[in-house]
């Protein structure tokens, strides 16, 4: 589903490269968490594989399609129609309401305007949020930010997200119900999932753990679902604590 190969990204201003030399394969439906220390490439590599920077040197391929060397608009293209994005800060966009946030993607797409409310309409109810469809986001709680983010996410059915510390803003309670959600995603629909966060508990709900380090992918372990629904059981636990 996402390969990478020999992938390595140097910004102008920084003294070495930010991501080195990295190789990875993560299979359709993989949930992957990305950790490593403050500056190691997180998410850098992130926007690497979304398409949101470009690699000087090395391939990326996504559902079997090149994105390192493809012109600006395409990527936009591929990235929109394949691809999930959740970041921290949510980066809903303030003068929509949570309807016109959630559909922004099928609008930029020119989708079918019936199409748009059926799959709006169905991801404000899988996500929670009635009665906030025309609520802007600065009159929301974050954990209902991030819920409508991961709606608009969803909106045009990618097959992979990519969440860059997407319980960064929210506290346990928030924290465990946007887990949840990406688990269901994982689980029920067979979504790939790769996640950058700082915090061991939440990569415990990934089945796969990447350890970045100066740029390097230093470890790659496989969890196993007993580990998975323990990490969760321990999560829930701190919650109730
Ligand atoms: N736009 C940029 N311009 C120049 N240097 C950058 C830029 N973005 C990141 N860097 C540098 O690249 C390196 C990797 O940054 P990155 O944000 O990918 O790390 P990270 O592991 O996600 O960090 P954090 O956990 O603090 O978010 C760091 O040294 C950072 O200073």
């Amino acid at each position: 589903m996402i390969t990478l190969e020999g992938v390595s990204k140097k910004y102008p201003s920084g003294e070495r490269p930010a991501v080195e030399e990295v190789g990875l394969h993560v299979e359709p439906g993989e949930f992957v968490a990305v950790m490593g220390p403050s500056g190691s490439g997180k998410s850098t590599l992130l926007n690497l594989i979304g398409g949101l920077d470009v690699p000087d040197q090395g391939k990326i391929s996504i559902d079997g399609l090149s994105l390192h060397n493809l012109l600006e608009k395409r990527r936009t293209l591929i990235r929109r129609r394949k691809i999930g994005y959740i970041f921290q800060n949510y980066k809903l966009l303030p003068k929509l309401n949570v309807r016109e946030n959630i559909a922004f993607p099928m609008s930029m797409d020119r989708c079918p305007r019936e199409d748009i409310q059926i799959r709006v309409q169905q991801l404000i109810s899988d996500l929670d949020l009635e009665g906030k469809e025309h609520s802007f986001p600065a009159e929301l709680s974050g954990g209902q930010q991030q819920r409508v983010a991961i709606a608009r996410a969803l909106a045009m059915q990618p097959r992979v997200i990519l969440a860059d510390e997407p319980t960064g803003n929210l506290d346990y309670r928030r924290s465990y119900e946007v887990l949840e959600i990406l688990s269901r995603l994982h689980r029920k629909e067979r979504l790939t999932i790769v996640m950058v966060t700082h915090d061991l508990s939440v990569a415990g709900c990934a089945e796969r753990v990447l350890l970045l380090e100066d740029g390097c992918i230093k470890s790659d372990i496989r969890q196993t679902e007993v580990n998975l629904q323990r990490a969760l059981e321990d999560f829930l636990a701190k919650l109730q604590t």
